[in-house]
């Protein structure tokens, strides 16, 4: 391609994890090829702004909202199911924006989060055993030997999918389902708990009395009916990410314009693989996910790879401790990469920590815990004067019932009535605003502790 970027079989000599294993290597290579000849699906531009804005959360200016399916899947490529996760992300932002008076930085898992790294490779059910699902982008979810198969023309369908997502949500945010005086229509059949409802309907009908008030005054401007909403998914498949890959014609530079932010998780975060060997190279902004296991020197020596040069907004660490380990082992993490002078933008995912099994058998969280996390977040950054920068979420914009707890105290047995996901347990609707509402007010804290003034920073500066 260039030799700004190792060729695909220069990537697939490195160290590499999580892969899927394909058993006819010419098909792969034509589908990637295919790829390649397609268009980018997102611009290197909008990668810019939005490595702009995350400049701006780690300078502590603004916070981060990233958040969606756990696993997204072909079937759910549906114009309702889009517009709900819109719907919940767009209503926790403004919760946060009104409650702690400071941007929120709007991101979705959405638009490429179609492939899942697993603990095992292989699942057994009834005494048969087959390759485990590794989300849509490599095999089928249903429970036999065709449907698990590795599949190299799913990676086209991940294309068509993301660019069909990403087509509504682009026109949903700017075209005007995100206009600030939809307040109350999006919450239209959302919120049912009736504390939650309260609050939700209390919050919109102070914006809806300040917009009015500002409209009066004559100010009417593009940032009251449209927003800035951002792609991003786990860069796990070598080869997808790869043929996404693409030379800005401004820059000269390569791009991964499979998605404005690409994250490394946890599992392939090794500071010489193949998965950090091809982000290194791309300028898009990146994020790093950090266990329980990562130590501050872990968490430097992988931002040392992907950023040399210290670029504002190149790098933000998500954090998944765990609700029992995050007030231990998170400081030290810190307090390493801060001394370091690096200037990152730290957030929690306060999800992938959490996870367990229940009695009859389903993979949950506990809502209470992914709120002990957060805490935990918070106290920590305050503790240390940094700054608490963000939270990313697996939710959904539907009623599923897959995490404990919550406005509804969905308990164990609940979980069988609309148990939905392909993979994690998400937040569902209620869920996430009511962790918005819970954010909004440790961050207020954190802003007050620090006594900073309302700053509105210039996106466009
Ligand atoms: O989303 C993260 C991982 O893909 C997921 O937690 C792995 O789940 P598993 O442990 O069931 O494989
Ligand atoms: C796999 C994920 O997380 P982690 O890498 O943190 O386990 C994820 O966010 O989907």
């Amino acid at each position: 391609m260039s030799d700004l970027i190792p060729s695909l079989s220069e990537l697939h000599s490195l160290p590499q994890v999580q892969q899927p294993s394909y058993d006819d290597p010419d098909r792969l290579r034509w589908v990637v090829n295919s790829l390649r000849q397609l268009p980018p699906l997102v611009f290197a531009g909008e990668c810019d702004e939005l490595r702009d804005k995350i400049a701006l959360v780690a300078d502590r200016k603004a916070f981060m909202l990233q958040g969606g399916d756990c696993a997204e899947t072909f079937a759910s490529v549906q114009a309702d199911n889009i517009k709900a996760k819109l719907r919940v992300l767009l209503a926790m932002s403004v919760v946060m924006t009104y409650g702690a008076q400071l941007p929120v930085v709007k991101v979705g898992r959405i638009a490429g989060q179609y492939a899942k790294p697993r603990s095992k490779d292989t699942e057994t059910r009834d005494g048969l055993t087959l390759p485990a699902y590794r989300g849509d982008a490599v095999n089928g979810f249903d429970f036999n030997d065709q449907a698990r198969r590795h599949d190299p023309d799913r990676l086209l369908r991940v294309y068509n999918a993301s660019a069909a997502t990403l087509n509504l949500v682009r026109a949903f945010v700017k075209g005007g389902f995100a206009d600030l005086r939809q307040l109350h229509a999006w919450n239209a059949s959302f919120v049912k708990d009736s504390r939650i409802e309260e609050r939700y309907e209390q919050l919109a009908g102070e914006i809806e009395r300040a917009l009015g008030f500002m409209l009066a005054c004559g100010v009417n401007d593009d940032t009251l009916t449209t927003v800035d909403f951002y792609a991003s998914h786990e860069a796990l498949l070598l080869d997808y990410e790869y043929a996404m890959t693409r030379i800005d014609s401004r820059s000269q530079l390569p791009y991964d314009t499979s998605g404005h932010m690409v994250w490394i998780g946890e599992r392939t975060r090794q500071p010489g693989g193949a998965q950090v060997e091809l982000l290194r190279r791309v300028r898009n902004p990146l994020g790093i996910k950090l266990g329980p296991t990562a130590t501050g020197e872990d968490a430097l020596s992988i931002a040392d790879r992907l950023d040399p040069d210290r670029e504002p907004g190149r790098i933000t660490f998500i954090t998944r401790m765990g609700a029992e380990h995050v007030r231990e082992k998170l400081p030290r993490i810190i307090e390493t990469v801060e001394k370091s002078g690096r200037k990152v933008a730290w957030v929690c995912d306060p999800m992938h920590g959490n996870t367990f099994e229940t009695h009859n058998g389903y993979k949950t969280r506990e809502y209470a815990a992914v709120v002990e996390e957060l805490n935990g977040f918070f106290d920590v950054h305050d503790e240390l004067g940094s700054w608490p920068g963000g939270v990313h979420v697996e939710l959904t914009g539907e009623d599923v019932t897959e995490c404990l707890g919550g406005a509804f105290q969905l308990s164990e047995e609940d979980l069988d009535s609309r148990y939905e996901t392909a993979c994690d347990p998400r937040l569902n609707r209620n869920q996430s605003l009511e962790l918005a509402f819970m954010i909004s007010e440790r961050l207020s804290q954190s802003r007050a502790l620090r006594r900073e003034p309302v700053q509105v920073p210039d996106w466009n500066a």
